[in-house]
């Protein structure tokens, strides 16, 4: 994640009114930016998230889309934090001008995390360690890390929410204690084990859809367990212990998880025929 001051590019509007500290620019993707800023109130740091006008597209289009696509983000998370799914509650928004502003959430992404304690390393590396098996203190704090894991996706779902985009750079470890590793949110300080005790925040909810229906469910698990092995893949084993805590937080996982062995059929004939 790289954070600039936020000058390289115009910032939205409602950034350029005076706050206690200048907006940060978190992160540029292809589609939209992060802001880090104070603007609602300078002891309640926001995450802005902006869309900006994209010039390779129809003016009148690309305004719809992204009023449609700030809403959608917006009303999926309202609801998510109505029903108690630990997501980033939303302050503002105005999804004309682009932009929605929410909590933010302290500590780092998962991936960070979960990287950090199996000991940063080459990718070639990891693959060749794959099997290895894992020190015990290392296993019994990432599995408990996959139940939380588990245990979140397994309360969207249940909301009628599928997110889009299950990865582990996706999901915030927020500080239990207050001021536990609460950097900028890159990387983040202190004990790496207690870094990994934080509350699991699902973020990114701009992929996300309400669903209700097991083959939707399936896919969004789906797209997770193939992301958890590419990011991960000394810990790949514990994957099970997500789907674990899954079933016992949503009561209708058992034909989502029937689903899911589909998906996965229909993914390797695919991965087979290239
Ligand atoms: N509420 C938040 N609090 C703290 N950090 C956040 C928050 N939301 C996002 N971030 C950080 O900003 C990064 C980018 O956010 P996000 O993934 O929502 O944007 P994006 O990938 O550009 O969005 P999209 O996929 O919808 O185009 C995240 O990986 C995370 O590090």
């Amino acid at each position: 994640m790289a954070a600039t001051d936020g000058q390289q590019f115009p910032p939205p509007k409602v950034l350029t009114y005076p706050a206690s500290a200048p907006p940060l620019l978190v992160t540029q993707g292809a589609e939209g930016r992060l802001y880090k800023t104070t603007h609602l109130a300078p002891n309640r740091p926001c995450a802005l998230k902006y869309r900006p006008p994209k010039p390779y597209r129809h003016p009148i289009l690309d305004a719809r889309l992204t009023k449609a696509r700030i809403s959608s983000e917006a009303k999926v998370l309202e609801r998510c934090w109505r029903e108690g799914v630990p997501v980033p509650a939303v302050y503002a928004m105005d999804p004309a001008a682009g932009w929605m502003m929410m909590e933010w959430i302290e500590g780092i992404p998962a991936r960070v995390g979960i990287n950090k304690l199996l000991g940063d390393r080459r990718e070639e590396e990891e693959e060749e360690d794959a099997e290895a098996p894992l020190p015990e203190t290392c296993e019994t704090l990432l599995a408990d890390l996959m139940r939380r894991i588990g245990a979140a996706i397994g309360a969207l779902h249940k909301t009628g929410v599928v997110h889009g985009d299950l990865t582990t750079s996706n999901m915030m470890l927020r500080p239990r204690r207050r001021g536990y590793g609460n950097g900028s949110g890159a990387d983040g300080d202190g004990d790496d084990a207690e870094v990994l005790k934080g509350d699991v925040v699902l973020i990114d909810f701009g992929l996300a859809t309400q669903s209700m229906s097991d083959e939707d469910r399936a896919v969004d698990l789906y797209v997770l367990e193939r992301a958890f092995a590419s990011t991960h893949p000394r810990a790949e084993r514990l994957f099970a212990t997500v789907l674990e805590a899954y079933k016992e937080t949503f009561k209708k996982a058992s034909s989502v998880l029937v689903k899911l062995e589909d998906v996965r059929m229909r993914g390797r004939k695919r991965s087979m025929l290239g």
